[in-house]
C-alpha cells in the first residue's frame, strides 16, 4: 500500500500542475479574444453566410496549425479537434453578430420609414 507521505505528495504534485494549467488557461483565453475580434473583423468584410463559413479557408486554418503542431514534435490529433471545434463556434458566432446587425438595420430603417 501507498505510504501516507507518498499520497500527500502525488496530491501536492496534482495541485501544482493544476495551477500551471490555469495559468495556461488564462493565457489561451486572452489568445482567444484576440482571435475573436479578427474574426469579427473577417466577418464584416464579408457580404453572405456563405462567405462567413468559408469552408476552403477552414481547411487551409486546419492543415497550417496540423504543420504547425507537427513541427513542434507534438501530435496534431487535441490540436486539430480542438481546432474543429473552435472554429464551428467562431462561424456561428460571426453569423450570429452578423443576424443581430442585420436585424438592428432593419428595425432602424423600418422606425425611419
Ligand atoms: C475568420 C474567417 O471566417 C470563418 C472562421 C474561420 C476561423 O475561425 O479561422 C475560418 C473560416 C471561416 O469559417 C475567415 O474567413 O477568415
Amino acid at each position: 500500500m501507498e505510504s501516507l507521505d507518498h499520497q500527500r505528495s502525488m496530491t501536492s504534485q496534482l495541485d501544482d500542475v493544476r495551477t500551471a494549467i490555469d495559468e495556461i488557461d488564462e493565457e489561451i483565453v486572452a489568445l482567444i479574444w484576440r482571435r475573436e475580434r479578427l474574426v469579427r473583423l473577417a466577418g464584416s468584410l464579408k457580404d453572405n453566410d456563405a462567405e462567413v463559413k468559408a469552408p476552403a479557408r477552414v481547411e487551409e486554418v486546419l492543415e497550417h496549425v496540423r504543420t504547425t503542431a507537427q513541427a513542434q514534435d507534438g501530435d496534431p490529433t487535441v490540436v486539430e479537434a480542438t481546432y474543429r471545434a473552435m472554429i464551428d463556434a467562431f462561424i456561428d458566432y460571426e453569423l450570429k453578430v452578423r443576424h443581430e446587425a442585420q436585424t438592428r438595420a432593419k428595425l432602424d430603417a423600418f422606425s425611419r420609414s
